[in-house]
């Protein structure tokens, strides 16, 4: 198992020690683990002027799997966009043709009260929401800062999906359905949207191979208020980029934190990276608080998904749900009577339960 780990900004260094940390564990365990590090975002920035340096995309390609922390910084945002810490993690994600991010939102029956909602909305919670992850909004050109005939000046951007870029994730969201509970609803914003009328068009077409899958179509306006109204509807949410990327924000809290919501970037032949869904955040970096299960439960899915070692998978899951039946929390899921603890003592914990 090649394991190329970036660290990245914020508290990306930090969670990722920690994850460091329980796949040394597995290491010593007996499972041949290699990793080598490299810098992306700011720090790659910092160390070759590049958010994505050459090497350390080589090594991610010659790598079977990607663990990454987090991009961005505020001291790197006022940089020209193509030096942005997040324009490395997007060149990451189109250059190892990582399509499919599966994004699961599970509510661990110890964090039922640690959810902003009340317990009956979110208990026993378990949606996958499938967000595209190579096209859509993010990557369409052209797209920049223009000045009109009439002197005014204009930010631009170009959402396009192609078919096969629809196709390829529609059945990805179909197969993981089937493996589900059968259902699966495509959030887009055809009512609006040409992009979006097509992308409904194509799954509804690639639909007809998967008779057995229940499929609805959604508005994402609706999607955003369904998901607090009654999350638990939703089994697979299948969904473009920039959409998917503001529901699983949405769907962490159901969660009761975006510290508890890991991540797997796809490729079409599961090779993958795997992530946190939140951000660096810089306002709590460096300081030892940050959650850092999110990044755990990442190499969880890696596990599962790149490395076909679903008892690994599972293993570490039980770690994670042990900590936390043992009252241990980190800041942001933190309740009263329960045991406060920073990031690198909740890791400590989760390896000594794994
Ligand atoms: N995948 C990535 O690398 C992403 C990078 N970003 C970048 O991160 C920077 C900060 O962005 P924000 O919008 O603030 O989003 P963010 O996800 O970094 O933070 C949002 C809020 O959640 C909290 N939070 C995030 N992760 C946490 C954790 N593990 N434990 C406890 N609390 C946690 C933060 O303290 C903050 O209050 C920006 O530069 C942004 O571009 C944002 C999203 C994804
Ligand atoms: C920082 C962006 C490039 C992406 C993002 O917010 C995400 O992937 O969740
Ligand atoms: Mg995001």
């Amino acid at each position: 198992m090649k394991i190329a780990v970036l660290p990245g900004d914020g508290i990306g260094p930090e969670i990722v020690a920690q994850a460091v940390k329980v796949l040394e564990a597995l290491r010593s365990d007996g499972l041949k683990i290699e990793m080598e590090h490299a810098h992306i975002g700011g720090a790659g920035y910092d160390a070759a002027k590049d958010p994505l340096p050459e090497a350390t995309l080589k090594l991610s390609k010659e790598s079977d799997a990607v663990l990454l922390g987090a991009v961005g910084g505020y001291q790197y945002d006022n940089l020209p966009r193509p030096m942005r810490p997040e324009q490395g993690l997007l060149r990451i994600r189109k250059g190892l043709g990582l399509f499919a991010n599966l994004r699961p939102a599970m509510v661990y029956p110890e964090l039922v009260n640690a959810s902003t909602l009340r317990p009956d909305i979110v208990s026993g919670l378990d949606i996958m929401i499938l967000r595209e992850l190579t096209g859509d909004i993010y990557f369409g050109q052209p797209r920049g800062i223009r000045t009109l005939e009439n002197g005014e000046r204009q930010g631009f951007d170009t959402m396009h999906y192609s078919e096969s870029e629809v196709r390829r994730v529609a059945h990805v969201g179909f197969q993981i359905a089937m493996k589900r509970n059968k259902k699966l609803c495509s959030v887009d914003k055809a009512n609006v949207l040409d992009t979006s009328m097509f992308w409904r068009e194509i799954v509804t077409e690639v639909a007809k191979e998967y008779p057995a899958v229940a499929l609805s179509h959604m508005y994402v306006d609706n999607a955003a208020m369904q998901l607090v109204r009654a999350p638990k509807q939703f089994d697979v949410i299948l969904t473009g980029n920039i959409f998917g990327d503001i529901l699983s924000d949405e769907a962490s809290m159901l969660t009761g934190s975006i510290g508890m919501l890991p991540s797997a970037s796809l490729d079409e032949n599961n090779k993958g990276l795997y992530e946190p869904c939140h951000g660096s955040a810089p306002d709590i970096a460096g300081k030892d608080i940050a959650n850092p299960l999110a990044t755990i439960l990442s190499v969880a899915m890696m596990m599962q998904y790149t490395f076909g070692r679903p008892d690994i998978a599972q293993r570490i899951e039980t770690a994670v749900r042990k900590v936390l039946q043992q009252g241990l929390r980190t800041g942001d899921i933190y309740e009263e009577g329960k045991q406060k603890v920073g990031c690198a003592a909740m890791s400590d914990a989760v390896v000594a339960a794994l």
